[in-house]
């Protein structure tokens, strides 16, 4: 049986998306070295929104460095594309009203700084998040082995050993997971969605 499919010109606007999935979309910009809990505070975070019914997506390594990105490495122009690629796709995203996740180490403020404006040109909300833990600690858990590999000299311009890392300096949050736990983390970011209007409570 035929459907019957009513056209309407023009393209569908923010307001009006938002309308349809009642959220507004945002990009929680997470960075931090590697092993920092980026990509575990991301899951969790995902995993908290979800079940509250809420339209969201995570970008990480696992799913843009070995598709989209797969042909950069890590050398500092290759990190610049990197971010600025995965600026450009979260801002797609986030356009579409989803809360956007993004775990990325993301090492230089420029590039950051690029992302963020990538989004209020569009008039599209963007937090940084930092992901913060000593490189000793980092260095401690190591789950991948990458850092010893790395004080080996088995691999190079690694982030924090053999390649810079510059901190945020005015992130809109500042986590520092060797004095918390995954789910305080969670809990400090969602506390700061709401407190400042960028989710509403009451789903789920
Ligand atoms: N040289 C070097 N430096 C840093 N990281 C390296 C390197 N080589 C491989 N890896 C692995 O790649 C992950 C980081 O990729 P990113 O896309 O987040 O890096 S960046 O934002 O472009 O700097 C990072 O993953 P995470 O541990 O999840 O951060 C590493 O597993
Ligand atoms: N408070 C915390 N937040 C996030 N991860 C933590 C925390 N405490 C310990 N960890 C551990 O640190 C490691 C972080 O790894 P991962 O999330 O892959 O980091 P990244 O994505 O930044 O490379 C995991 O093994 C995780 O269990």
């Amino acid at each position: 049986m035929a459907t019957n499919i009513t056209f309407h010109p023009g393209s569908v606007n923010i307001e009006e998306r938002v309308d349809l999935l009642q959220q507004r979309g945002i990009t929680i910009w997470l960075t931090g070295l590697s092993a920092s809990g980026k990509s575990t505070i991301a899951c969790a975070l995902e995993q908290h929104l979800l079940h509250q019914h809420r339209f969201t997506y995570r970008l990480d390594g696992d799913n843009v460095r070995f598709g989209l990105n797969k042909d950069l490495g890590f050398d500092e122009k290759s990190r610049n594309e990197n971010i600025r690629r995965i600026g450009e796709i979260s801002r797609l995203f986030t356009d579409a009203a989803c809360i956007t996740l993004t775990a990325f180490i993301s090492p230089y403020r420029a590039d950051r700084a690029l992302a963020r404006k990538i989004h209020e040109e569009a008039g599209l909300n963007f937090i940084e998040v930092f992901v913060d833990a000593p490189l000793e600690v980092v260095e401690q858990r190591d789950p991948k082995g990458l850092y010893r590999k790395a004080r080996a000299g088995e691999i190079q311009e690694f982030t924090g050993i053999s390649a810079p890392y510059e901190p945020p300096l005015n992130a809109e949050l500042h986590i520092k997971t060797a004095d918390c736990e995954v789910k305080e983390a969670v809990q400090m970011i969602t506390d700061y969605l709401l407190e400042k209007g960028y989710i509403t409570a009451g789903h789920g």
